[in-house]
């Protein structure tokens, strides 16, 4: 897990690692070009490169880049955008170093921006997380006319006119790179979906910044890259790893109940019940023998609560239909249960329905709505920043583990706290794989993990489940029961 700052904490972690490092701050800007053009490299081991700089210090990490090309004697054009009078003193000093070494163009106006050659890949070194206004005049058109090279871009640290940690508006004129080279740490600003455009594929240089300052310094937002599990016990038995419910299925929809069962099974819970409706009897028993199955008397819904003492978890929602009985069923249920749920799609929309519902989610349960539930659920958003916002004081109001799904599903806690997460990939995007997700969470509750850890964890194993699958088969061939079967523990 690794802590993910706004726009004035990077600030503050560059000065204080120069501070206490101690190191020069034109020697930290050296460090970081290093490492920004060993990887540039590295992608791009036969191209020429036109580089484009600001005047902060993101300018002078390409100018510094540019040195280091040209003194491997790669084909390099540099260009300063001249859009302010003022150049921070380590682009200056930069400036300096690469200014016998090859000429350095000035673009003032539209007329100065180049013809870039068709070998070129674009480096983007105008404006990096000192961004904090949208970008007018020159700058503006510079970056228009980088947007409609069709060229490849990678940016520096982030795409010039994005903002680390705030929304941007409607309008703003941004850098779409392919790629974003950032340093030491991902930044909120590529978590959001609005974002994508403007992110590109991303990763993160270490450049050394302070450890010290990580450990001191509080945040809310967190970027899972890994999990830790608990080793299960020499002498452990069925009973220790829990008796999950499984309350899922309609007719029509008893795949996702099955799809749930097989995923809680796959993720070590030591029994599990799954209640369905009567027509799903033979499909659950003939496709998960491993699971016990009791069934409704209606016979295509789920009608009438069952008895809820001896289960550790309850998982609800997955294929579950939104009938009046079936209301009626989880109206009941909410009453009666004593355990945290896990509660995912119908279930979910019923209760954005029935408000008085959502007061009587227990206390520690985990929700995991995609995005149209998520919005039945909270309202509508203006931006991803406020989704975020909204889903907290829902978290918070209702003292439960909320998930934002999609790329980067975010955990969001009562705590207050958003964890996010790092693996995944669009193969995931099809009917099933939530309900992969809500067996793989249930079961891990099942076990003895708190409900944070057990979403946490149970969307870090999923997305990298989803990973090994999609490396096999591809995003497009992918199934949810690959999910499934590519789950490692
Ligand atoms: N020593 C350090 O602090 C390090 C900084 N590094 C680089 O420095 C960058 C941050 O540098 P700076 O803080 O100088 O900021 P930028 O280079 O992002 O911006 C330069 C200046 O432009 C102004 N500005 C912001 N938005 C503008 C807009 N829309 N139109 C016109 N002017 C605008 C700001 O006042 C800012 O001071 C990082 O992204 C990274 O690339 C790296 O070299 C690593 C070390
Ligand atoms: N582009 C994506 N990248 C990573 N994960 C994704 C992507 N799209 C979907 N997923 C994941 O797949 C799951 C889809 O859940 P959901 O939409 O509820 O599916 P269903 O209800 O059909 O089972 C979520 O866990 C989500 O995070
Ligand atoms: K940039």
């Amino acid at each position: 897990m690794r802590k993910i700052f706004d726009a004035q904490q990077i600030r503050n972690w560059d000065a204080y690692t120069i501070a206490q490092e101690p190191i020069a701050s034109i020697d930290l800007m050296e460090r970081a070009s290093i490492a920004f053009t060993d990887r540039l490299l590295s992608l791009f081991s036969d191209k020429d490169f036109t580089i484009f700089c600001g005047k902060g210090n993101n300018g002078g990490d390409g100018l510094a880049i540019a040195r280091m090309l040209v003194a491997m004697n790669r084909k390099v054009e540099v260009y300063v955008v001249d859009y302010s009078a003022q150049a921070s003193p380590d682009f200056v000093v930069n400036y300096d170093r690469l200014t016998s070494l090859t000429t350095i163009h000035s673009i003032k106006t539209l007329k100065d921006f180049p013809v870039i050659g068709q070998n070129c890949v674009v480096v983007d070194a105008i404006l990096g997380s000192g961004t904090n206004r949208p970008v007018e005049g020159i700058l503006k058109d510079v970056i228009q006319e980088i947007n409609q090279s069709k060229l490849p871009v990678i940016s520096v640290d982030i795409a010039s006119g994005l903002y680390v940690s705030q929304p941007i508006a409607r309008g703003n004129t941004i850098i779409q790179p392919d790629y974003t080279l950032t340093f030491e740490a991902p930044k909120l600003a590529f978590l959001m979906p609005q974002n994508q455009l403007y992110v590109g594929e991303w990763e993160c240089l270490p450049i050394g910044l302070s450890r010290e300052y990580v450990q001191n310094t509080s945040t809310s937002f967190f970027w899972t890259d890994m999990v830790s599990l608990k080793k299960r016990a020499k002498f452990s038995h069925k009973g220790t790893f829990g008796h999950a419910l499984l309350a899922v299925g309609s007719y029509g929809s008893i795949g996702a109940a099955v799809l749930s069962a097989k995923a809680c099974l796959r993720s070590g819970v030591g029994l599990l019940t799954t209640y369905i409706p009567a027509c799903g009897y033979e499909i659950m028993q003939s496709s998960v023998p491993e699971a016990m199955c009791q069934t409704d008397p209606a016979e295509k819904e789920l009608s009438v609560c069952p008895d809820l003492e001896k289960y550790t978890v309850i998982g609800i929602g997955c294929g579950l239909g939104k009938s009046e009985k079936t209301k009626a069923f989880l109206n009941v249920l909410l009453r009666q249960v004593k355990s945290p749920l896990v509660l995912d799609a119908d279930a979910l929309n019923i209760m954005a329905e029935e408000a008085d519902m959502l007061a009587l989610i227990p206390a520690k349960s985990v929700l995991t709505p995609h995005p149209k539930e998520l919005q039945r659920l909270i309202g509508t958003w203006e931006n991803d920043f406020e989704k975020l916002e909204k889903v907290k004081v829902f978290s918070q109001k209702y003292n439960c583990i909320v998930l934002v799904k999609g790329m980067h599903t975010a955990v969001v806690l009562p705590n207050q706290e958003v964890h996010f997460n790092s693996t995944g990939n669009p193969g995931m995007a099809t009917g099933g794989s939530g309900d992969v997700l809500t067996g793989i969470i249930t079961a891990l509750i099942a076990q003895g993990y708190s409900s944070e850890e057990a979403a946490i964890i149970g969307v870090f194993k999923h997305g990298e489940a989803g990973d090994i699958a999609s490396q096999e088969r591809g995003q497009m061939a992918m199934l949810p029961s690959d999910i499934i079967d590519k789950l490692r523990w």
